[in-house]
């Protein structure tokens, strides 16, 4: 099929490689001119495993990347992949996407709709891959309307929300644990089977696909955020209570995962959950929730908790060490291994913290240090682990990459050896003055 994928991020680039690779057509459109380049010299503007290799071997040959709209009306379906950022109150800022759908309807209108497909369909499919809310679906329905005009009836809207994660996006999208249609007709619901059909026919697995309409497609993807995020916040709500009683949050949750209504994964208690989804995802649901009337008591006291728990880890610093003009390595700044974003990761309250402290704060993460930068030009940034612990009064452990584990003799060059670990990466050993955060 040939597909354009509009807006080339996270998700935009991985679903644009990925179609490319399952054999399809694909043309990337972004305003970002360093992003196009980029895709068409064959290699991302993001850091995501897997994802280089992709667009080296399908860049120029299935995978195209433009500035332009103009193409649209040549493929058979346009995905719509562009951000959804928060505002001030916390609902999502349909700007950027209201102006893409609306571009997107103009690009078909010009064209008189769409030029007909190999099977003669006039038809042409958009499908909003963006996290929205039910009622936003709407708003996005006109916005493309608007801009195809007289073409509008034979422009159709669909939804199918994207569950990859960031780190793993590359393999999270080729074996999905689900597939989401959020569909008005039957001949979208073919179409998108269509498109799918040969990644579906790539995995070993029996992946379900669930039909349904496109609210109710878009409110499976929140559902989906806002139950991981709490049950994020659970563990960390019980792993706090679990501190109090000089117990370990993470012999207590292994045990309770062992239950199959609950499952193992999503448990790991800490300094809580960050990245560019959570947080923005559950706040858009509770606005949204609000602006119809509802107030979501559970998912509010999520965010509390979460909320609460970097300030907790720095009163455990304040147990030990008096931060005020100390050096302090922060290990970790990307909101969670395996990637270089640092959106909302829990390294920013600890840094702002240390730095409320009057500390001398140096940060050191594999990939994220150029990002951290950009937010914190003051701060220092080591070369690797053991450069930040060297001469350090105390480390706090805010992201969970592998080699943080294998760190020992670095240890030993801190002026103080006190790790404050806010991801249980770091083993407990003699002569370090070690605190876990729930455990
Ligand atoms: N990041 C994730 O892991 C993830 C996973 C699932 C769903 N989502 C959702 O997918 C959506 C996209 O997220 P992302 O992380 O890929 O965003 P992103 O910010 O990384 O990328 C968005 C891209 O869109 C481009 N863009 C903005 N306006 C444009 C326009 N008018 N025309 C063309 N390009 C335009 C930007 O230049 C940028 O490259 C969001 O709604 C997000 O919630 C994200
Ligand atoms: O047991 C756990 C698991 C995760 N986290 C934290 O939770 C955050 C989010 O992690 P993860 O879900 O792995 O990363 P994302 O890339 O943000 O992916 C989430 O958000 C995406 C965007 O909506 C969805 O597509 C994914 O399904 C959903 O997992 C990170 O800060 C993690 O450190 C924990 O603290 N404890």
């Amino acid at each position: 099929m040939r597909v354009t994928v509009v807006g080339s991020g996270y998700v935009g680039t991985t679903l644009a490689a990925c179609l490319a690779d399952a054999g399809h057509d694909v043309t990337a459109v972004d305003i970002d001119p360093g992003v196009v380049a980029a895709l068409n010299d064959g290699h991302a503007a993001i850091h995501e495993p897997g994802l280089d290799d992709l667009l080296a071997e399908h860049a120029g040959e299935r995978l195209r990347a433009t500035t332009e709209y103009d193409g649209i009306p040549d493929a058979d379906v346009t995905f719509l992949a562009i951000g959804t950022p928060s505002r001030e109150d916390g609902s999502i800022d349909l700007g950027p996407l209201t102006a893409a759908a609306e571009m997107t309807g103009e690009a078909l209108a010009e064209a008189g709709a769409t030029t007909a497909n190999a099977d003669g369909d006039d038809r042409h499919l958009v499908v909003v891959k963006s996290t929205i809310t039910p009622p936003a679906v709407g708003e996005i329905r006109e916005a493309l309307a608007a801009g195809a005009g007289d073409a509008a009836d034979r422009v159709e809207l669909a939804t199918n929300p994207e569950f990859l994660r960031e780190g793993t996006a590359v393999d999270d999208f080729q074996h999905p644990d689900k597939l989401v249609f959020g569909t008005d007709s039957d001949w979208a619901t073919e179409r998108l089977e269509t498109l799918y059909e040969p990644l579906l026919a790539a995995t070993d697995a029996e992946v379900p696909v669930v039909r349904t309409d496109p609210e109710t497609a878009v409110m499976i993807k929140y559902a989906n955020n806002a139950f991981l995020a709490s049950k994020i916040s659970l563990a960390n709500d019980l792993g706090n209570v679990c501190k109090r009683f000089g117990l370990d949050a993470y012999e207590v949750m292994d045990a309770v995962g062992l239950d199959d209504r609950i499952s193992a994964q999503f448990l790991r208690s800490g300094v809580g959950w960050g990245g560019s989804c959570f947080p923005k995802d559950v706040d858009a649901i509770r606005a949204a929730a609000r602006e119809a009337g509802y107030e979501p008591a559970l998912l509010d006291a999520a965010v509390a908790v979460n909320d609460g728990q970097p300030e907790r880890m720095l009163e455990l610093l304040d147990d030990h060490v008096d931060a005020a003009g100390e050096r302090v390595a922060v290990l970790g700044l990307a909101f969670k291994p395996g990637t270089d974003d640092i959106r909302n990761s829990r390294a920013i309250p600890i840094i702002e913290g240390l730095q409320a402290r009057g500390a001398e704060v140096v940060g050191y993460d594999p990939v994220a240090t150029a990002n951290t930068r950009e937010r914190f030009p003051d701060v220092e940034y080591a070369e690797s682990a053991a450069a930040a612990l060297d001469g350090a009064t105390a480390a706090l452990v805010v992201t969970d990459w592998d080699e943080f584990a294998a760190l020992d003799d670095a240890f030993d060059a801190m002026a103080e050896p006190v790790v404050i670990d806010g991801r249980r990466i770091v083993e407990r050993r003699e002569g370090l003055v070690y605190e876990g955060l729930t455990w």
